[in-house]
């Protein structure tokens, strides 16, 4: 197969058009995220600027070169900047639409220069465009969504080969040339392999898009909004996975079960948005005593369960005292800046070997119950009779 420049031209008009219409549809089926839009208008830029080159046979030179490195110049703005929101949450520095202003000014001056002189400096100035977007990509992309590493490799690519060009560039201008005149097709089509990268980078991109949603969903079904507690369902199955684990492991599992107290009349007296304010701190002082394999949840309105790996009742007890002593000692405010105080209860409980969730968290919820009827703000451990009598409950 022998390929030409026209065929390329054509193939990154067809990709380009490909992208547009996915982010299009991505866009239509829920994903319009910042850095998509922008992305979508950068693949936009591409298609045109590579349809200027595909139909310079028919147009004047100078205007397809002119708008074709025009619109491509944007795009790589754009790309950039999509680059930026994705990781930053930002757009492009002052100084890179600086860059970009002073790039489209040349662009005029240099068309009527030599092949190598307007292909070398076209390319430095892409090349620098694209520079800080590839080493952000390559150092904090790294670290997120995995298909956002082939975005940074492909603009990695991108870069390299746009250097190449222009190292090819200074060579051909200082006299170095091809045999049989193929000079021009090599300059071409290392530029090509540029925008290969580049079009690939765009499919990286919407992948990591996709990526991102769907964590971003999955957080969202799992954590409790307010607190940042795990929901009710996710912390009964962590602690259905920790009971197994702890099974196999030898292991003791505690769980210890918090509710705030009186806290209708906070609601009552302060409001609502006190009142959640009131459980945003509970939650971060709480979390704030925690290893990081226990798991704070919030199991119903005001009202959080421990689940407590490879801790024994004596260890579980000593941590809801603290959690309990914290958050006596928490300095809140009510709705008129006032002092306002809040105390919690709670119910402590080591798994048997054969506890489930269920049994456990009943066990610990009886211990609570006691807590409450005993003064309230006190912590209690679930003894023998509240474990038979949980277990004849359960049977029963
Ligand atoms: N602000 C706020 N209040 C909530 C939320 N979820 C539940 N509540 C409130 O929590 C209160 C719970 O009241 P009760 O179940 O009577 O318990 P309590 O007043 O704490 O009394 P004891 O538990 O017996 O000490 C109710 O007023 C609920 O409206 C929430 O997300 N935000």
């Amino acid at each position: 197969m022998t390929l030409d420049v026209p065929t390329l031209v054509l193939m990154l008009v067809v990709g380009f058009g490909l992208l547009t219409l996915l982010l299009e549809m991505a866009g239509r089926g829920g994903l319009q995220r910042g850095e998509l839009r922008r992305l979508s208008g950068a693949a936009r830029s591409f298609c045109g600027g590579f349809l200027c080159f595909a139909v310079q046979p028919w147009l004047p030179a100078w205007l397809t070169l002119l708008a074709g490195n025009l619109l491509l110049m944007l795009g790589l703005a754009q790309l950039a900047s999509a680059v930026c929101w994705h990781l930053l949450n930002r757009g492009l520095r002052v100084w890179q639409h600086w860059l970009l202003a002073g790039a489209t000014l040349a662009i005029p001056f240099i068309l009527d220069a030599s092949t190598p002189a307007r292909a070398g400096t076209m390319s430095a100035a892409m090349a620098a465009l694209l520079l800080p977007a590839t080493v952000m990509a390559l150092r904090q992309g790294w670290r997120g969504e995995l298909s956002f590493r082939v975005v940074a490799l492909m603009l990695l690519l991108a870069n390299l080969a746009l250097v190449l060009r222009v190292c090819f560039a200074v060579w051909w201008a200082g006299g170095g040339h091809l045999p049989a005149g193929t000079s021009t097709f090599w300059s071409s089509a290392i530029f090509m392999l540029a925008f290969m990268a580049v079009l690939a980078a765009g499919f990286g991109f919407v992948l990591a898009g996709f990526e991102r949603m769907a964590a971003q969903m999955r957080e969202l079904a799992s954590v409790d909004g307010l607190t940042g507690a795990v929901n009710h369902n996710t912390a009964v199955s962590l602690l259905a996975h920790s009971l197994e684990r702890g099974r196999r492991e030898n292991q003791p599992v505690s769980f210890v079960m918090l509710d705030l107290d009186h806290f209708k009349r906070v609601n009552d007296q302060h409001g609502h948005v006190v009142g959640d304010q009131v459980l945003k701190a509970v939650a971060a002082c709480t979390r704030a005593r925690l290893r990081g394999s226990d798991v704070l949840g919030r199991l119903g309105g005001e009202e959080f369960g421990l689940v407590l790996p490879a801790t024994g009742v004596a260890g579980a007890k000593h941590l809801a005292e603290q959690v309990r002593l914290a958050v006596e000692a928490l300095e809140l405010k009510g709705d008129g800046g006032q002092p306002l105080r809040v105390t919690l209860s709670a119910g402590v409980a080591q798994a048997s070997k054969s506890d489930t969730p269920e049994t456990l968290m009943h066990l610990a919820d009886k211990a609570l119950y006691q807590a409450k009827q005993k003064g309230r703000n006190r912590v209690i451990v679930a003894d023998d009779w509240m474990r038979n009598s949980t277990l004849q409950s359960v049977v029963g």
